[in-house]
């Protein structure tokens, strides 16, 4: 986890800051990043300041890929979102009193976590630079929910005076770039492209932006390049473009960001934080986990764990749970056989079936898991650090 970090606002190259040799196409939309307005009648604040409020606010991306699966994500750690239709923009989550849930645009949900109009937020992280412009106040929570995954690159055509281009050293160094014919890049991002390519030594460049369909700018003749999200990587394909080595500006996944003067100030916000951290982790934890559960001869639960343990795979957690399997021989219970549950990763689950056969296991049975809750997540550790308390 780390707050967003090596993005200064000095990076943004607004008309006044970028150097003389780069011209922008575009005009950056540009967000009021003051706090709301306040209309004072009678001298009377007659609409409530944001810091005046008494709820706590969470902003959900209210359309696009994410909105789903935030929904479904908070549904798999029973915080059921109630929203009455599609169209009504608030909504609460009956787990977690206070708290108010906002749908709002994913762009929005950033720009009001800076303006204050929002407390807790969940979007891509590409979002939350693109948007949060490197502004110290967003703290990213959980860095991982584990969908959204997606990548923003450069991409250049893969024929034509760009073939045997393979890198951004490669593209930098190119001599058709001059002030005259410089390099024209497409790209939706105008805050996280520019600062990119002139981080990366690119002198002679020009952005256009539109709002979608950007892999179609090359082929069209109105760009050179493009700085677009990547996923599966198959729209680049279909139009003919690559990636190149040292091209990536971000890995992106959806993540839980903060304003950080709400988790300091604002009453019940850690508490909420805390509980949806704890929620989160267990959930998250728990799915790439199974549980195995075998049967194994042996004459103490000692020497069955012992043999447990000389298999690199079958350690759990921490460490086996062996328990004795009673049956009844001469009017005695006795134990022949013990039971043995550990938690697997699912990307070794086979391999831990087959040392467990190795070792005398039989019986395997194999159930997911739905929540493994640590003593105290890491991540919670991290943020109360992050925020000196
Ligand atoms: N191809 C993709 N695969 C996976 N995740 C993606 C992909 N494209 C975008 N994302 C993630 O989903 C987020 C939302 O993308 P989406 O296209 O739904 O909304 P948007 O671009 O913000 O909205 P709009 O297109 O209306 O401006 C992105 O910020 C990114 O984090
Ligand atoms: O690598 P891939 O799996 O092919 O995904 C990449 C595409 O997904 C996004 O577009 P989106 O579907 O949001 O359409 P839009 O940007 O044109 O609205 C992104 O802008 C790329 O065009
Ligand atoms: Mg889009």
């Amino acid at each position: 986890m780390s707050a967003i970090q090596s993005l200064s606002p000095q990076g943004l190259y607004s008309s006044a800051s970028v150097p003389a040799k780069i011209s922008l196409k575009f005009t950056v939309s540009c967000c009021s990043l003051a706090p709301s307005p306040v209309t004072v009648v009678n001298g009377n604040a007659a609409e409530k300041r944001p810091q005046e409020r008494n709820e706590i606010r969470l902003g959900l991306p209210s359309k696009g890929r994410m909105a789903a699966d935030t929904i479904d994500l908070l549904k798999d750690c029973q915080l059921s979102v109630k929203q009455v239709n599609p169209r009504q923009y608030v909504a609460e989550i009956s787990q977690l009193p206070n708290l108010e849930v906002w749908f709002q645009r994913p762009k929005d949900v950033v720009r009001k976590l800076v303006n204050g109009d929002l407390d807790l937020g969940i979007v891509g992280l590409d979002t939350v630079h693109e948007h949060g412009q490197g502004n110290e106040d967003l703290i990213i929570i959980h860095d991982a929910l584990e969908f959204g995954d997606c990548r923003l690159s450069l991409a250049i055509p893969k024929y034509g005076i760009f073939e045997n281009v393979n890198s951004i050293k490669d593209l930098a160094e190119m001599p058709q770039w001059t002030p005259e014919r410089p390099l024209r890049v497409a790209t939706g991002f105008t805050y996280m492209g520019p600062k990119f390519l002139k981080e990366n030594g690119l002198k002679y460049v020009t952005f256009s932006t539109a709002d979608g369909a950007l892999e179609a700018a090359p082929a069209m003749g109105i760009a050179d390049a493009i700085v677009d999200l990547v996923s599966s990587g198959t729209t680049l394909r279909e139009n003919n473009l690559k990636e190149i080595e040292g091209g990536v500006i971000l890995e992106s996944q959806a993540v839980l960001v903060a304003s950080r003067k709400s988790l300091v100030q604002r009453k019940g916000v850690l508490d909420i934080t805390h509980e949806m951290l704890e929620r989160l982790e267990a959930h998250l934890r728990a799915i790439g986990q199974f549980t195995v559960t075998a049967n194994m001869r042996g004459s103490s639960a000692e020497e069955v764990a012992e043999r447990v343990l000389s298999q690199p795979s079958l350690s759990g957690l921490q460490g086996p749970t062996i328990s004795p399997v009673f049956c009844k021989r001469n009017g005695r219970a006795v134990a022949d056989y013990y039971a043995i549950v550990i938690c697997v990763p699912k990307k070794a689950l086979y391999k831990s079936v087959q040392q467990l056969r190795a070792i005398g296991g039989s019986g395997v049975l194999v159930s997911p898991l739905t929540y493994i809750f640590d003593e105290e997540t890491p991540r919670w550790r991290q943020l109360l650090s992050e925020l000196g308390l």
